[in-house]
C-alpha cells in the first residue's frame, strides 16, 4: 500500500467555495477531505491556501523553431513549473510541412520521457491533405483532442483559411477543439518587408509589424470559421481589446469561443521594445508582442467578466546567443519567452493582491477552468476525492524577488527580473510526491505521465446537436399545393 499524506491546518480553495479542510493522499490520488485527519506524513498549511495545482495549457518545451529549439525541455520546463506551482503543461505537437502527425508524436514522446510533472498534447495541423484529414481521428485515438492552427508565420507553420475551414470542420466531426494562433501573417509579412526596407532592424520593429488589428482581424476570422465549421474554438495568447472584443461578441451571442491571456501580456508592455539595450528588447520578441495599458486593462477586465478564461505563458524560452540570432534583422529573433515559473505568483501579486481577482477566480483561472476545457476534470484541477492529487500548499504571505540567478529555466534572463511576488508554494505536490518542499525543488526527473484527454467534451456534444436541430430541411409538400409543372 503506497504511503499516505495528509496537508493539514490549510484553507482549501477552489474555483467554487473556500473552506478549513484537511487533504488525505494516498496512492497519487486524493482519498480523504475532512476535519481532524490523521495517519502517515503530515504537510503543515497552516497559514496556507490548499489549491490544486496550476495546469499551463500552452508551453513549448524544446520546439523547434526559426533555426533552433527553444532552450528549455521537458524536464527543466516541467521543474520551473513545480517551482511556481504549476503540476501539468500542455505543449505543442508539431509536425514539420509532409510529416505524419503520429511520427511526430513519436518523437514528441520520446523527448518528454524526462518530465518531473505530468503533461499532454495539442497537435498542430501545419500542413494539409487527406492523410493528415485521415490521421486526426488517430490523434485523437491516441488522447489528444485539440488541434492547433497558426494564422501566422507565413512560409513555415501557417495555413490557409481553406484548410482552416476544412481541419475544423475535421475537429467537429470527431468531437476535438480547434485551437488559433490568430494573427493575419500575410499582413504581417508585408510589413516587416516594409519596416526593414526603411531601415527598422531592431526588435522594435517586432512590435510594430504586429500591430493589434492583424490579430484582432485574424482573431474575428477564425471564430466566424469555427461557427460554419459548428465547432468550439480556442484562441491562444489573446493580448489585445481587438481580439478580445471579437472573442466578447462572439460569445455573447452564443458561440463556444475561448480566450487564453498570457502573465506576460496582463503586466509587461510594449515599452519593453524600446528600451536602449538590444539584448533586453530581444528577449522580449514574442508574438503577439506585448502591448499598451489600455490593452492590458481589456485583458484584466476579461479575466474578472469571464469573457476570457484562462491564463497561460507561452513558455518558449531562447538564450542570448539565441536571441541574437536576429541582430542584424528583427525577423529573425527566435520569437518566444520563458514564464512558467513566474505565471502563478505573479498572477496572485497582480491579480488576487491587488483585489483584480478573488482567490477562487485565480484557481479556475490558473487550473480548473482550462481542465474543463481541455475535457481532463475533475481528474486535475479539482480538489476533490478521486482526483490526482495534484496540489499547491499556497502561503499568501510569502515573498521573492524574481532573478533569473534562482530560476528553474535554463536560460540566462528573466522577463520579470527584479519584481518582488508575494504568494508563493510552501508545498508542490504532483501526483501526491513532493516536488516542492518550502522553496526546495526536489522533482524527480522521469516521474511525469502523459495525460490522455478524451474527445467529446459536453460543449461539443452540445454544439452539434444544435446544429443538427437548426440544420437546414427539405419543405416537403403536398402535391396539390404544386403548381402543375410546365
Ligand atoms: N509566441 C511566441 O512568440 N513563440 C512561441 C510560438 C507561438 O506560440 O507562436
Ligand atoms: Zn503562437
Ligand atoms: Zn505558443
Amino acid at each position: 500500500m503506497s504511503a499516505r499524506t495528509v496537508i493539514k491546518g490549510g484553507t482549501i480553495v477552489t474555483a467554487d467555495r473556500s473552506y478549513d479542510a484537511d487533504v488525505a493522499i494516498e496512492g497519487g490520488k486524493i482519498v480523504e477531505i475532512g476535519q481532524n485527519l490523521s495517519g502517515g506524513k503530515v504537510l503543515d498549511a497552516e497559514g496556507c491556501y490548499v489549491m490544486p495545482g496550476g495546469i499551463d495549457p500552452h508551453v513549448h518545451l524544446e520546439m523547434p523553431f526559426m533555426g533552433t529549439h527553444s532552450a528549455d525541455d521537458f524536464e527543466s520546463g516541467t521543474r520551473a513549473g513545480l517551482a511556481g506551482g504549476t503540476t501539468m503543461v500542455v505543449d505543442f505537437c508539431l509536425p514539420s510541412p509532409g510529416q505524419s502527425m503520429l511520427e511526430a508524436l513519436e518523437a514528441w514522446h520520446a523527448k518528454s520521457k524526462r518530465a518531473c510533472a505530468d503533461y499532454s498534447f495539442h497537435m498542430a495541423v501545419t500542413w494539409w491533405s487527406e492523410q493528415i484529414f485521415d490521421e486526426m481521428q488517430m490523434v485523437v485515438d491516441h488522447g489528444i483532442n485539440s488541434f492547433k492552427h497558426f494564422m501566422a508565420y507565413k512560409g513555415a507553420l501557417m495555413v490557409e483559411d481553406d484548410e482552416l475551414f476544412d481541419s475544423f470542420r475535421r475537429c467537429a466531426a470527431i468531437g476535438a477543439l480547434p485551437m488559433v494562433h490568430a494573427e493575419n501573417g500575410d499582413v504581417v509579412a508585408t510589413m516587416q518587408q516594409k519596416l526593414l526596407a526603411d531601415g527598422i532592424t531592431g526588435p522594435e520593429g517586432h512590435g510594430m509589424s504586429r500591430p493589434p488589428e492583424v490579430e484582432g482581424e485574424a482573431t474575428n476570422r477564425a471564430i466566424m470559421i469555427a461557427d460554419m465549421a459548428g465547432v468550439p474554438l480556442y484562441v491562444v495568447h489573446t493580448s489585445c481589446e481587438q481580439a478580445h472584443e471579437a472573442i466578447r461578441r462572439a460569445r455573447q451571442k452564443g458561440m463556444r469561443v475561448y480566450g487564453e491571456p498570457l502573465i506576460q501580456h496582463l503586466v509587461l508592455d510594449e515599452s519593453e521594445y524600446r528600451n536602449p539595450s538590444w539584448d533586453h528588447a530581444a528577449q522580449r520578441v514574442m508574438s503577439p508582442p506585448f502591448r499598451d495599458e489600455a490593452n492590458q486593462q481589456s485583458l484584466w477586465a476579461g479575466l474578472q467578466a469571464g469573457s476570457l478564461q484562462v491564463v497561460a505563458t507561452d513558455h518558449c524560452a531562447f538564450s542570448i546567443e539565441q536571441k541574437r540570432y536576429g541582430i542584424e534583422d528583427f525577423t529573425k529573433i527566435p520569437n518566444g519567452t520563458g514564464g512558467l515559473e513566474d505565471r502563478m505568483p505573479v498572477l496572485w501579486t497582480e491579480g488576487v493582491n491587488t483585489g483584480r481577482l478573488t482567490p477562487n477566480e485565480f484557481v479556475a483561472a490558473t487550473s480548473t477552468n482550462i481542465a474543463k476545457i481541455l475535457n481532463i476534470y475533475p481528474q486535475k484541477g479539482a480538489v476533490l476525492e478521486g482526483a490526482d492529487a495534484d496540489l499547491v500548499v499556497w502561503d499568501p504571505e510569502k515573498t521573492k524577488v524574481i532573478s533569473a540567478e534562482t530560476q528553474q529555466s535554463v536560460v540566462e534572463y528573466n522577463v520579470f527580473e527584479g519584481r518582488e511576488v508575494k504568494g508563493l508554494p510552501r508545498y508542490t505536490l504532483s501526483r501526491g510526491e513532493i516536488a516542492v518542499d518550502n522553496g526546495t525543488v526536489c522533482a524527480t526527473a522521469g516521474h511525469g505521465k502523459f495525460v490522455t484527454r478524451a474527445p467529446y467534451p459536453e460543449v461539443n456534444k452540445a454544439l452539434s446537436k444544435w446544429k443538427e436541430v437548426t440544420a437546414p430541411r427539405k419543405v416537403v409538400r403536398d402535391p396539390e399545393n404544386m403548381p402543375a409543372c410546365v
